[in-house]
């Protein structure tokens, strides 16, 4: 892929660590009622000393629970907030300094929010997007087909916004992101409130679009299972701070999770008592054993055999939303 297209002067700055973010951090200032007349003044630190780079066709899931700073960062990261200090870039862009060249890099959906004209039927965003980003036609031409094609938005080119359901208005919000060519976008919760159906298309959609066109993507989402089919790395934060960075199958070691073991006896007996594990349910002739994930299931299996009637096991892996609420949990007490 080249860096042609709309973006001039695009190599300048550039390096393939393409979202720098260095030490950090984003202070609001706060008023809050302390009497009849008085207010106090309160800081809040939404974002707290934060570093990570991001390299350019990334896929990277960015999550926490609720006010650990996600918006605060993304928003920075568009320029419509400055940092309070520390060092921020976007394609050797500093976002609040020149937050209008960046606009023509950066492609933005807000799974909340809609982007598009409400009233207007669907093209005439598109159409308004076209003039605004000042698209060169075949540009244009070119990636709303493809948009169309693959989020399926032939049928509803020309209904209104308001008229579409809330899958259909994703799908169409996230083409509406795309039209100018962005080198990077940011997805806010792209998938919520919508079903098993519309989820899988909007996943396969950037899928592709991350393996075709190299866009790197940072996503915020409360849904776990977008981070597991999109990305292999995933960046926690919690209280403005970033928790954990990594791949998604290392987070279950930092949250030091553990898998379960399921055996089926042959008849109902009281839990099983085997080293370094324990029963966590049983149901009839079948028992739970949780052990450490970090521990070979091997030598559970080779004791069960000897010492029980044995007639089949299986062993599930830890669920990541266990894992990272057991992280939360943790962080929050210590
Ligand atoms: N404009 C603002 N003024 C004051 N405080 C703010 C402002 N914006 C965010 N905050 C505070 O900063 C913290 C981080 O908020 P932020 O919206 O970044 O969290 P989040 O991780 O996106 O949460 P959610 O998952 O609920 O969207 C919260 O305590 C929030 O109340």
């Amino acid at each position: 892929m080249t860096d042609g297209g709309l973006a001039g002067g695009f190599t300048e700055g550039f390096t393939d660590d393409f979202i720098v973010l260095e030490g950090v951090e984003k202070v609001f200032e706060v008023r809050k009622k302390a009497g009849f007349l008085k207010r106090e003044r309160r800081q809040v630190r939404a974002v707290d000393s934060i570093s990570f780079t991001v390299a350019r066709g990334e896929m990277v899931g960015y999550i926490g629970p609720n006010g650990a700073g996600k918006s605060t960062t993304i928003k920075m990261l568009t320029g419509i907030l400055t940092p309070s200090a520390g060092r921020l870039r976007v394609a050797g862009i500093d976002p609040s300094r020149e937050r209008r060249r960046l606009a023509h890099r950066i492609g933005v959906v807000f799974g909340q929010r809609t982007t598009l004209w409400w009233d207007l039927p669907l093209i005439d965003s598109y159409r308004l997007a076209h003039r605004m980003y000042r698209i060169p036609e075949d540009r244009y031409r070119e990636n709303l087909d493809r948009c169309v094609e693959l989020l399926e938005l032939g049928a509803l080119l020309d209904v209104p916004v308001r008229q579409l359901s809330l899958g259909q208005r994703m799908r169409g919000d996230i083409a509406a992101a795309l039209l100018h060519d962005p080198k990077v976008l940011y997805l806010d919760e792209p998938t919520i409130g919508l079903d098993v159906v519309s989820k899988a298309k909007v996943r396969g959609f950037l899928r592709e679009l991350n393996a075709e066109r190299g866009t790197t993507v940072l996503l915020t989402t409360h849904d776990l299972q977008d981070i597991e089919q999109l990305c292999s790395r995933v960046m926690v934060i919690d209280h403005g701070r970033l928790m954990y960075d990594g791949a998604l199958a290392g987070l279950h070691e930092a949250g030091e999770s553990e898998r379960t073991l399921v055996v089926d006896l042959e008849r109902e007996l009281p839990p099983v008592e085997v080293p370094s594990a324990r029963v966590v349910r049983v149901e009839g002739p079948r028992q739970w054993l949780a052990f450490p994930a970090g521990q070979s299931a091997a030598p559970l299996v080779a004791h069960l055999a000897a010492e029980y009637p044995l007639v089949d096991l299986s062993v599930r892996e830890p669920d990541i939303e266990a894992v990272i609420a057991k992280m939360y949990a943790e962080k929050a007490v210590s």
